[in-house]
């Protein structure tokens, strides 16, 4: 039982005050990461008015014709980007009920040769809908902002576990991976289940959330312990994702959250931003110091996901578990050579 009832909030401006306040700041970095894995992060210098954009446009998005948003639908993307209509998205083999809008870091698609890695084929060309022309800008804008932001944010959590600063920088490098999900959560109705998304762990460094004023975000914070991360005005949500794990031999944790569906008539916006390696990457487990070497766990091993520590790959497993559809169409070699990346 843990006496876990809220999660911590951990300031970013004290990284530009005084030794002490930086030390105050890592202290907590480090000890909210490895008890809880999630932290609300305030002052984190991400304009608001950008950020309000952000959902505006968000909201608009959504409320375009199925039409318009089939134009942008992610069956149309070997990429793995654009529109998923609610329930199409699977956890665990259940059906999410949400719909959402994945952006990726847009780049020109590498050049493949059939022997290739299926992986290189997940960089490419986002998807744009034609109706909201508004939203590629601001949206590549916020991307840019946050991927800044939260390259800083990785540097303090090398120094919090007495790495170099830099210590991860080789892993990203110039091209990281840049995820948004722009997600809408509609009210249950009868038909439906309660499964926002279902429990699961991300996969990259760090996730952010930006929630609107519903609530539905849990934390497990001991075995099938679960505290609500209501929403807090001008914070993000930030948890670990699998790669920290991996990166520090489980002495962080990649927490389990899930969304519960919001009560009928109502919706819940969310926005993720996921800050992950460079496909290209392999995450070695760094030395930490003794004192800290001393209480990681080694990360968890799930049969259920088996983490990959080639970064392409286990994104790319990720990507093919959660939308089959995608998966069928432009990844069908792949999944008749490797049927355990589909299990
Ligand atoms: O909707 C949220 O706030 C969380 C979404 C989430 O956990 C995810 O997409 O990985
Ligand atoms: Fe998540």
């Amino acid at each position: 039982m843990s006496q876990i009832t809220s999660l911590p909030i951990l300031d970013l401006s004290q990284l530009d005050g005084t030794a002490e306040q930086q030390q105050a700041f890592l202290d907590k970095l480090g000890r909210s990461a490895r008890d809880v894995g999630f932290f609300y992060l305030i002052n984190h210098g991400i304009d608001a008015e950008l950020s309000a954009q952000v959902q505006q446009l968000s909201r608009r998005f959504f409320a375009l014709s199925e039409a318009d948003k089939q134009q942008v639908a992610m069956i149309h993307s070997p990429h793995f980007r654009g529109y998923n209509r609610a329930g199409s998205e699977l956890t665990r083999s259940q059906p999410d009920w949400r719909e959402q809008f994945d952006v990726g870091a847009e780049r020109a698609p590498l050049p493949l040769d059939s022997g290739d890695a299926g992986w290189k084929r997940l960089q490419g060309p986002n998807l744009w809908p034609e109706a909201l022309p508004e939203l590629k800008p601001v949206l590549l804008a916020w991307q840019k902002a946050m991927t800044t932001m939260s390259l800083r944010l990785l540097r303090a959590f090398a120094r919090a576990l007495e790495l170099a600063p830099d210590a991860f920088d080789s892993l990203y490098g110039d091209k990281p991976n840049e995820h948004i999900k722009l997600i809408r959560y509609p009210g249950q109705t009868a038909e439906t289940s309660s499964q926002g998304v279902g429990a699961h762990k991300d996969s990259g460094f760090l996730s952010f959330l930006l929630q609107d004023q519903q609530r539905g975000l849990q934390v497990e914070v001991a075995p099938d312990q679960w505290v609500d991360a209501l929403p807090l005005n001008g914070a993000f949500v930030v948890n670990i994702g699998e790669l920290l794990e991996l990166a520090s031999n489980g002495y962080l944790r990649a927490t389990v959250h899930r969304v519960v569906a919001p009560p009928a008539d109502q919706d819940r916006l969310s926005i993720a931003f996921f800050l992950g390696a460079q496909l290209d990457a392999v995450v070695p487990v760094f030395n930490l110091p003794e004192p800290l070497a001393r209480l990681a766990l080694g990360p968890a091993s799930d049969p259920l996901n088996p983490l990959l520590r080639d970064v392409g790959w286990n994104y790319l497993k990720g990507r093919l578990r959660s939308h089959p559809d995608v998966a069928q169409r432009w990844y069908n070699e792949l999944l008749q050579q490797q049927p355990q990346h589909t299990a």
